[in-house]
C-alpha cells in the first residue's frame, strides 16, 4: 500500500516536472510564431510594393525540403513538419491577399 502511494507520487511529480518543460516550450512556440509571422507581414508589404504576388511555389517547395530534412535529423516525422509548414504557410498566404487588397484600395 505504502509502496503504491509512493509510486503515485513519484509519478505525479515526474508529470509536473514534464508538463513544466511543455509549458515553457509551448511558450517558445508562440514567442516563434509571433516572430516569424511579424517577419512575414514585412515581406507581404514588400511583395505588394513590388506588385509580386502572394504566393511564391518554389520558395515554399524549397522551406518544405529544408524543414523535412531537419525534421529527419531531429527525430520529428518528416510528413507532419511538412503539414505544419503548409498550414503557416497558407494563412501567410492570406494575410498576404489581405495587404494586397488594402494597397489596391
Ligand atoms: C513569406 C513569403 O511568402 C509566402 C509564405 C512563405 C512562408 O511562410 O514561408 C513562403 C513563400 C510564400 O508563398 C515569401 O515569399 O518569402
Amino acid at each position: 500500500m505504502t509502496s503504491n502511494h509512493d509510486d503515485q507520487e513519484y509519478y505525479l511529480a515526474q508529470l509536473e516536472q514534464e508538463r513544466h518543460t511543455i509549458d515553457n516550450l509551448d511558450a517558445v512556440l508562440v514567442h516563434t510564431l509571433a516572430e516569424r509571422f511579424r517577419c512575414t507581414q514585412r515581406v507581404g508589404r514588400l511583395k505588394a510594393e513590388a506588385k509580386l504576388p502572394p504566393a511564391d511555389p518554389q520558395r515554399e517547395a524549397r522551406q518544405v525540403q529544408r524543414l523535412r530534412a531537419k525534421a529527419e535529423e531531429s527525430g520529428l516525422d518528416p510528413e507532419f513538419a511538412e503539414k505544419f509548414l503548409n498550414f503557416i504557410i497558407k494563412e501567410v498566404i492570406h494575410h498576404h491577399e489581405a495587404i494586397r487588397k488594402e494597397q489596391q484600395n
